[in-house]
């Protein structure tokens, strides 16, 4: 009933997801987050939650990384309805790059208008701490300098254009917003705006490696995010992204740091609730281009 096609998934298949869930729930989520590693709690601000298990969903494929529960949670947040991915899928997972940004188009399909991503990444830029939370401005798409693009293969004109532009991918006034809103909350302190840069992963970076990537301009090294926003810009949706600065990055041959996993999930336990306070607090101020939504 749900094929995947050599290519990833057709728009048909997409919409067969998105009906699904609709048929499931009558919340119809105007804004989509994605939740980075250790940054799951972000689901739990959501009332009224309706929720399903990845492996419930047509077509989900499944999270295998600890740190991301695998459910889809919609929920209103402040009466705004909202829908949020309690776990993202990677490539280093081993799944193609069309299906780990699938929910980008399941989101639109949903109605979803602007999608706020999250991640956890290593800090290259001296002057960040961890704990910082940096707004992405812009991104550097490694893999995608090898041609590893989740929009190659054919192009369906239902979802967007053959060739978008990614100069504008991360929407100034959503920046504007996340600044405003921290430093009403009292983030500035610890507010950082930078260029994320996304590699493949599962491997962290060599020291000659951070210290190429600052070089050429990233604030902070990472697994993900650049995919997901490439799929929601190329379908229209307005694109916010954030990094938690969970371990810097090790630029020193003797340095005895060594990046890891539960440092990254420490670090996203204790950082949490600001970042919860952040992105809900936004939610709540960004306005529907319809208002005859409803849930
Ligand atoms: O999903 P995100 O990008 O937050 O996860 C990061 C990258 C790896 O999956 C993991 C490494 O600790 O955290
Ligand atoms: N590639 C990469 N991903 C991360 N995610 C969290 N920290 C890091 C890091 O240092 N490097």
């Amino acid at each position: 009933m749900f094929p995947e096609t050599s290519k990833g998934y057709t728009y048909e298949d997409c919409k067969a997801t998105a009906d699904w869930l609709m048929a499931q729930t009558n919340i119809r989520p105007t804004v989509g987050i994605v939740c980075g590693s250790g940054l799951g709690g972000l689901a739990d601000i959501l009332k009224d939650q309706v929720a399903f298990n990845y492996k419930d969903i047509p077509n989900f494929p499944q999270s295998t990384v600890h740190g991301h529960a695998g459910r889809l949670v919609f929920g209103t947040l402040k009466g705004r309805p909202c829908v949020c991915m309690q776990g993202r899928f990677h490539l280093y997972e081993g799944y193609s790059i069309q299906k780990i940004t699938l929910p980008m188009r399941i989101f639109k399909l949903l109605g979803v208008e602007t999608v706020m991503l999250t991640n956890a990444a290593g800090g290259l830029n001296q002057d960040f701490k961890v704990g910082d939370i940096m707004i992405i401005k812009d991104h550097l798409n490694m893999p995608g300098f090898a041609g590893n693009n989740p929009l190659a293969g054919p192009n369906d004109e239902r979802f967007g254009v053959r060739f978008p532009c990614m100069s504008d991918a991360y929407d100034r006034e959503l920046q504007q917003l996340a600044m405003d809103v921290g430093q009403e909350l009292g983030y500035g302190d610890f507010l950082r705006e930078g260029v994320y840069c996304v590699l493949g992963g599962p491997s962290f970076e060599t020291v000659a490696e951070c210290r190429m990537l600052h070089r050429l301009g990233a604030d902070a090294v990472g697994m993900s995010t650049v995919y997901e926003v490439i799929v929601a810009r190329h379908c229209g949706m307005r694109v916010f992204a954030l990094s938690l600065i969970t371990n810097q990055a090790v630029m020193d041959y003797d340095s005895e740091e060594k990046a890891n996993h539960e440092e990254v999930l420490e670090t996203g336990k204790q950082r949490e609730q600001q970042v919860e306070r952040l992105v809900s607090t936004m939610v709540t101020r960004i306005e529907p281009s319809q208002l005859d939504y409803y849930f």
